[in-house]
């Protein structure tokens, strides 16, 4: 699965916890984030990270493109809804076509729990499938 991890600068430690918690879950799958996200990732653990441009810069929007190309199988947005953002549009843009396209989307650690759970039982295995469809047909 191509899954995204993307998370505001106060959440970034909750970040680093999570996914050096499931490490050993998220190791077989193709991890992707935003700049400072997926640089944070892969100082601490020995996940391979693909990393797009810093969030404020237009990483959200890559993200959010790669989602609309049906590339991207999840994401995990661990946001933070107490600091407002510079890049706020692009964050609700993001969400927006996770909706769109039916893309599981956690915006915090509770669901991203779940969301992690639910990859390592299988229940993502149907996106192999949707994937290979073109989109829009
Ligand atoms: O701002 C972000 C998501 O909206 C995250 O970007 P960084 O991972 O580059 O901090």
């Amino acid at each position: 699965m191509n899954i995204a991890l993307i998370a505001h600068d106060k959440k970034k430690d909750l970040m680093i916890s999570f996914v050096t918690a499931y490490e050993n879950i998220l190791k077989p799958h193709v991890l992707f984030a935003t700049g400072t996200t997926g640089k944070r990732i892969m100082e601490a653990t020995s996940l391979n990270v693909h990393r797009f441009e810093s969030g404020p810069l237009g990483g959200d929007q890559q993200i959010g493109a790669e989602i609309a190309e049906n590339r991207m199988d999840m994401v995990i947005f661990l946001r933070d809804p107490m600091t407002s953002q510079p890049h706020e549009p692009d964050i609700q843009a993001l969400i927006r076509l996770c909706d769109v396209h039916m893309i599981p989307v956690a915006t915090n650690i509770a669901t991203g729990e779940l969301l992690i759970r639910g990859l390592e039982r299988g229940d993502m295995e149907w996106r192999k499938h949707r994937r290979t469809q073109t989109l829009n047909k």
